[in-house]
């Protein structure tokens, strides 16, 4: 293909960014205005043009999908491309891997090369253990993950930095690194190694969070330049901590140039009207199409009655001539795939689900990845000591034998492996408990495997005796055995195709599987395959299709419950990437008999803020939206949410998609005087003097957070729930804000 057909193509104001000659430029573009198709020919035009190496370019992105997209569109320009030469291209996160291993000296930080990469979950696990071997004072266990993340100095009077600074040193000496160490060690390495990429290219700018600027920040020297490209109304991460605005940031750090794209190419006129409706503050987004269909809203009883009309109604559509992989169904939370993957089966309906379960979703598979791990580094004693204690599988003997048993190992870590066998192992449980144990197994494993070619699945299974260790009586038995076995074949074909020794891909197989999690069993959905294709909101990001049906559009789902004003927020934009997904034809729906406790029957507010003359509703009458009836909803979902908060333990952990919903001690209380509050009123109202708080942390322990109001002007957040915010305003007192409709910006 001609590269420069590729460059044709564009528009004037497309033209101006990719032959943009300034050392910074930032490309502040509408949703479906072509900043995929602009980052694309940057990286064409510099290559070509330009004569710019690709090696001399990092090509950050948000997701590993993104980044292979931008490869494969590289490899149909020069078939015989070399992927080494791509080297630089990838998540910010794997970048940082290819840095660390490759090009910078992590022994300067403790580690060793052949680190892994770990999960915050694992993380966490690690400082559980060291929190009870320590004896450690930490407050909000059930939030550790968070605290871990996001507290430098500890809000609570207890061990929490002593917990940080232990934690750091069992890292490095178990070679571990989670995904924030990642980009940590590569900003603190950068500073004395002389990288020095010509281009920074960075795709879905507006995600990026204060560490990711670093990392950008770590790659500049006097000659590197910048081209990034981004929306403000997708951010969708900001619960990672993207959510400051970072064109700002970015334009005053380097004076960068920016541009805009305005016009979108993808969706009908009668679609961005929609999609409109969900801009903050009301923003211009203009089309280059002709008016379509009005969108639809559908009733619908229950997602069983929903799943049998959406069979049908996609027969329908594909009856018309239009391909299965054209029509996309988008749902808030991954498991209500479930239904509807059953009821297309019955149908015949061809589908694909993106992001099914993780390895780690996958009990037995998640016990085999520990034992890959442990077996590749043995100082990976909680991997070990997870393998060996398990309830289910291997040896199955308590944690504190296994810790015993470990830390005797590693006492003896200057024998080597023949030595330690021999020896007198007064410490195990058992005298003969390393004959032919697991344990022997995975210590002798590098050794035994160092020197072979890529093996058989079967000699794996057999080296670590995998029929005994998932134990032949247990009822999964046979189900486990075939997922080992999978799990197994995936890592050879891995390997084979990524063209390494056994081992060195064995390691970079367990990496891969850390940082992409779920493409290792199910490889990354087909999009070319003609199937429809179901998946989260999320997951719909930079994708197109010329139907979209977006269902469970019912407060509780779509928007979830959300915990401040920025969540709530943050899921007006999911719905505004979701919608932006569809060209030609989009149906929303709801229903009126939803299965979960958890969804309000009934359409959401969001659907409310769509006006009645863009809508075609074959079955409702609407109502435009109303403040006492919205009332009567939102004290509805506050019921629900107060039962749910009465019937859970308080250390319950309730698992929402990504996001985490901690309970906590203090919010039942909270909940009921904020019921009581809202039989008051709704609106803007003053809170008086005799107003006790009640709030779910005291003012001390409150991290400061600013907004500002048109009227009220600067103002302290002084507490806040899922509905409300109060807010204190020098000059006017305490105000309290319904958020749904608040104007409050974030200072
Ligand atoms: N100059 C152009 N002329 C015609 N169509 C275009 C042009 N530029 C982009 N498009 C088309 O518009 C659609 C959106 O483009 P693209 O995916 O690059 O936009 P985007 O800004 O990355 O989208 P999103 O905001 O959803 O991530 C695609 O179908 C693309 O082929």
């Amino acid at each position: 293909m001609d590269y420069k057909k590729e460059l044709d193509k564009l528009t004037d104001n497309q033209r101006e960014a990719v032959f943009d000659e300034s050392n910074v430029c930032l490309v502040n573009a509408n949703v479906g205005s072509g900043k995929t198709t602009v980052l694309i020919s940057k990286i064409i035009y510099l290559h070509y043009v330009k004569q710019i190496d690709y090696c001399d370019m990092v090509v950050l992105t948000f997701t590993n999908k993104a980044a292979n997209e931008i490869k494969e569109r590289l490899t149909m320009l020069e078939e015989n491309l070399n992927m080494e030469d791509l080297r630089f291209f990838g998540t910010f996160h794997s970048v940082a891997l290819y840095l660390l291993r490759e090009l910078l000296m992590v022994d300067q930080l403790g580690y060793q090369k052949d680190f892994f990469v770990i999960e915050p979950d694992e993380e966490v696990d690690i400082a559980l253990r060291i929190i009870q071997e320590e004896k450690l004072k930490i407050k909000y266990k059930n939030r550790l993950k968070k605290r871990l993340e996001q507290e430098r100095v500890s809000r609570y009077q207890d061990d929490l930095i002593e917990l940080r600074e232990r934690l750091q040193k069992e890292k490095v000496s178990q070679n571990k690194m989670t995904f924030s160490d990642l980009l940590l060690n590569t900003v603190h390495l950068l500073k004395e190694a002389s990288i020095t990429p010509k281009w920074v290219i960075i795709d879905e700018v507006q995600d990026s969070d204060k560490m990711q600027l670093e990392f950008i920040d770590a790659l500049m020297n006097k000659n590197t330049r910048i081209f990034a490209v981004g929306d403000p109304n997708q951010v969708i991460y900001s619960w990672r901590g993207s959510a400051f605005n970072v064109f700002y940031t970015l334009k005053d750090r380097y004076q960068a140039r920016e541009l805009s794209l305005s016009v979108n190419f993808r969706s009908n006129i009668s679609i961005l009207e929609v999609a409109k409706c969900f801009l903050q503050n009301g923003g211009r987004l203009t089309g280059n199409r002709e008016r379509g269909n009005k969108i639809i809203v559908k009733r619908q009883y229950d997602s069983f009655q929903e799943a049998c009309y959406l069979a049908d109604r996609i027969k329908e559509i594909h009856d018309t001539g239009i391909p299965y992989k054209e029509i996309a169904i988008f749902y808030r939370l991954q498991n209500q795939s479930t239904i509807l993957e059953n009821v297309f089966s019955k149908n015949g309906i061809p589908f694909d689900v993106s992001l099914k379960k993780t390895i780690q979703d996958i009990p037995v598979l998640n016990w085999t990845m520990k034992l890959l791990r442990f077996a590749m580094n043995e100082k990976d004693i909680s991997s070990g000591i997870y393998v060996l204690s398990h309830k289910d599988y291997g040896e199955r003997i308590t944690e504190k034998a296994a810790a015993k048993l470990l830390k005797g190992c590693s006492d003896m870590s200057h024998l080597n492996h023949g030595d330690m066998f021999s020896i007198d192992l007064n410490f195990a449980e058992k005298e003969d408990f390393f004959e032919e144990s697991l344990l022997q197994r995975m210590l002798s494993f590098r050794k035994r495997f160092s020197k072979v070619e890529i093996p058989e699945v079967d000699e794996i299974y057999q080296y670590f005796s995998f029929d005994t260790h998932l134990h032949p009586t247990a009822a999964s038995y046979q189900e486990d055995k075939e997922l080992v076995k999978e799990l197994l074949r995936t890592l050879i074909t891995y390997i084979n195709e990524h063209k390494m020794s056994f081992l060195e891909g064995l390691q970079d197989f367990i990496n891969s599987s850390s940082l992409y999690g779920v493409n290792i069993l199910n490889k990354d959905i087909n999009n070319e395959a003609d199937t429809v294709k179901l998946m989260t909101l999320h997951a719909s990001k930079g994708l197109e299709f010329s139907y979209v049906f977006i269902i469970g559009v019912n407060n509780g789902l779509i928007p979830l419950q959300a915990k401040s004003f920025e969540e709530e927020d943050e899921e007006r934009r999911l719905l505004f990437v979701g919608i932006t997904r569809a060209k030609d034809n989009l149906e929303l729906s709801y229903y009126t008999n939803p299965d979960t406790y958890r969804t309000m029957a009934g359409e959401s507010r969001f659907i409310r803020m769509i006006p009645k003359h863009l809508i075609e509703s074959d079955d409702i009458e609407r109502e435009s939206v109303n403040l006492q009836e919205l009332k009567r909803q939102i004290l509805a979902e506050k019921n629900v949410k107060m039962d749910m908060i009465k019937n859970s333990d308080n250390s319950t952990k309730t698992l929402l998609e990504d996001n985490e919903v901690d309970v906590e001690d203090n919010q039942v209380e909270d909940s009921e005087v904020q019921v009581e509050k809202m039989n008051e009123e709704v609106e803007v109202r003053e809170i008086h003097s005799t107003h006790n708080g009640n709030e779910l942390l005291t003012p001390n322990e409150l991290p400061v957070r600013k907004v500002s109001h048109a009227k009220y002007g600067i103002g302290t957040v002084t507490r806040e729930d899922d509905l409300m915010i109060t807010v204190l305003f020098k000059a006017y007192g305490k105000k309290e804000f319904m958020k749904a409709f608040s104007e409050l910006k974030e200072e």
